[in-house]
C-alpha cells in the first residue's frame, strides 16, 4: 500500500460552491489533518479567508494561470509540506474557477519530487445546477472541468426546476459518463463521498488527453487575441504544454477594491443595483466588509445577480477594520465600479 500522501483536486466554475464544499469538509467531525491550498484570480486574496476550521493550515498560491506562474507555486508548496510530513494526512487544493485542471493534475504525474511523495486521490467538480448549461458554450475550462472529473457535486439543485436538472445532468453524462455524481444543496455531501476516493483514473484520463504525461519541451504559448492584459501567462492564451492543451478566457478580468469602513445603507442599494444591472457581465463578486458601528464581519457572495451576505464572525481585536471586493466577469466597466464602491464609504 503506498504510504504517499493523497491529494484532492477542487474544481468547478466560478460560483459554483467549491468553498461552500471546503467549509463543510474541513467542519466535519474527521479527526484528521488537511492541509488546504487555494488559488484566486483576482489580486487581493479573500478566498482563503473564507475557509473556516481551527486545524487546517491554508496557503495561498499566486494569482495569475495556475499553468505557467502557479504550478512552479504549487510544487514549492507540495515540497514544503512534504518536509513536514506525518503532519497532514491529505492535501486539498482549490483552484480558482477559471482553472483547467489538467496541468494541476498533470504536476501528481509528470513532476518527479511530487509524484514520489503525493498521489492524486481525485478530481472533484462542482457544477452549477443553474448556470452550467451557459457556461459550456461559453468557457471550455468548464467543459474540462467535467471531463476531468471523477466525482461531481451538481450543486444548486434549489435553483432549478427538475427538468432543468435532468437537462443539465444529462449535458453532463454526454462530458463524462464515469464520475461519480451527487446531485446536492449547498454542497450537502458526506466526506466520504470527496475524500478517500481513490478515484484518479490515468488510463481514462489518456483516452482523453494522450499529451497528458508529456511534460513541454519549452512552452509554446499561442496568443490568439491581440489583448494587452498582464495575467501572469495571460488570459487570452491557449497554452500547450508539449501537446497538453488548455485554454483561457481573454476578456475575463478581475476589480479588486479595497476601503476602509462602509455605510451598509449606502452599500446594499448600490450592490443590489450594480449586479441586477450587470449581472450577465459580472460572473462572480464578493467581498469582506467593516460596516461603521459593527463588530462582526459582513461577507456577501455573488454569482451573476444572485446575491448573497450576512454577517460572520467578529473582526478580531488588532485586525484592521477594511472591506475588500472583488468582482470578476468580462469587459467589466472598472471604473464605474470602483467609484460606485468608493461612494459607499462611511
Ligand atoms: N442557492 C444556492 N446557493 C448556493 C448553493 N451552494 C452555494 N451557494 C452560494 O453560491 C455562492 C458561491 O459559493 P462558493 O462556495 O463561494 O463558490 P466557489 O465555487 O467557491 O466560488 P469561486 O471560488 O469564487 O469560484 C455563495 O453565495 C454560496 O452561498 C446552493 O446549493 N444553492
Amino acid at each position: 500500500m503506498s504510504d504517499k500522501i493523497p491529494v484532492t483536486v477542487l474544481t468547478g466554475y466560478l460560483g459554483a460552491g467549491k468553498t461552500t464544499l471546503l467549509n463543510r469538509i474541513l467542519t466535519e467531525q474527521h479527526g484528521k489533518k488537511y492541509a488546504v491550498i487555494v488559488n484566486e484570480f483576482g489580486e487581493i486574496g479573500i478566498d482563503n479567508d473564507l475557509v473556516v476550521g481551527a486545524d487546517e493550515e491554508v496557503f495561498e498560491m499566486n494569482n495569475g494561470c495556475i499553468c505557467c506562474t502557479v504550478r512552479g507555486d504549487l510544487i514549492r508548496i507540495i515540497e514544503g509540506l512534504m518536509k513536514r510530513r506525518g503532519k497532514f494526512d491529505a492535501i486539498i487544493v482549490e483552484t480558482t474557477g477559471l482553472a483547467d485542471p489538467a496541468p494541476v493534475a498533470q504536476t501528481f504525474f509528470v513532476d518527479q519530487d511530487v509524484s514520489d511523495k503525493a498521489r492524486l486521490d481525485a478530481v472533484v467538480t462542482v457544477a452549477d445546477a443553474k448556470w452550467l448549461t451557459e457556461r459550456l458554450k461559453d468557457a471550455p475550462e468548464a467543459k474540462n472541468q467535467i471531463a476531468f472529473a471523477d466525482v461531481i457535486i451538481l450543486n444548486k439543485t434549489d435553483l432549478v426546476s427538475p427538468e432543468e436538472l435532468a437537462e443539465v445532468e444529462a449535458r453532463i453524462r454526454a462530458i463524462n459518463p464515469y464520475a461519480t455524481l451527487h446531485r446536492t444543496q449547498r454542497a450537502a455531501v458526506p466526506l466520504d463521498a470527496v475524500l478517500g476516493r481513490n478515484a484518479f483514473d490515468l488510463d481514462r484520463i489518456l483516452a482523453i488527453e494522450p499529451a497528458f504525461l508529456e511534460e513541454g519541451e519549452g512552452h509554446h504559448h499561442h496568443h490568439d487575441h491581440d489583448h494587452d492584459h498582464d495575467h501572469g501567462c495571460g488570459p487570452g492564451c491557449a497554452h500547450d504544454h508539449g501537446g497538453l492543451k488548455h485554454y483561457h478566457d481573454e476578456h475575463m478580468q478581475s476589480v479588486s477594491i479595497k476601503l476602509g469602513e462602509v455605510d451598509p445603507e449606502k452599500f446594499m442599494p448600490w450592490i443590489n443595483d450594480l449586479t441586477q444591472r450587470e449581472g450577465p457581465k459580472i460572473l462572480r463578486s464578493k467581498g469582506i466588509l467593516a460596516f461603521k458601528n459593527e463588530p462582526k464581519r459582513f461577507v456577501f457572495q455573488g454569482v451573476h445577480m444572485i446575491l448573497d451576505g450576512d454577517l460572520q464572525r467578529d473582526w478580531k481585536p488588532g485586525e484592521e477594520r477594511q472591506s475588500r471586493l472583488v468582482f470578476i466577469g468580462r469587459d467589466l466597466d472598472a471604473e464605474m465600479i470602483r467609484a460606485g464602491a468608493q461612494a459607499c464609504a462611511a
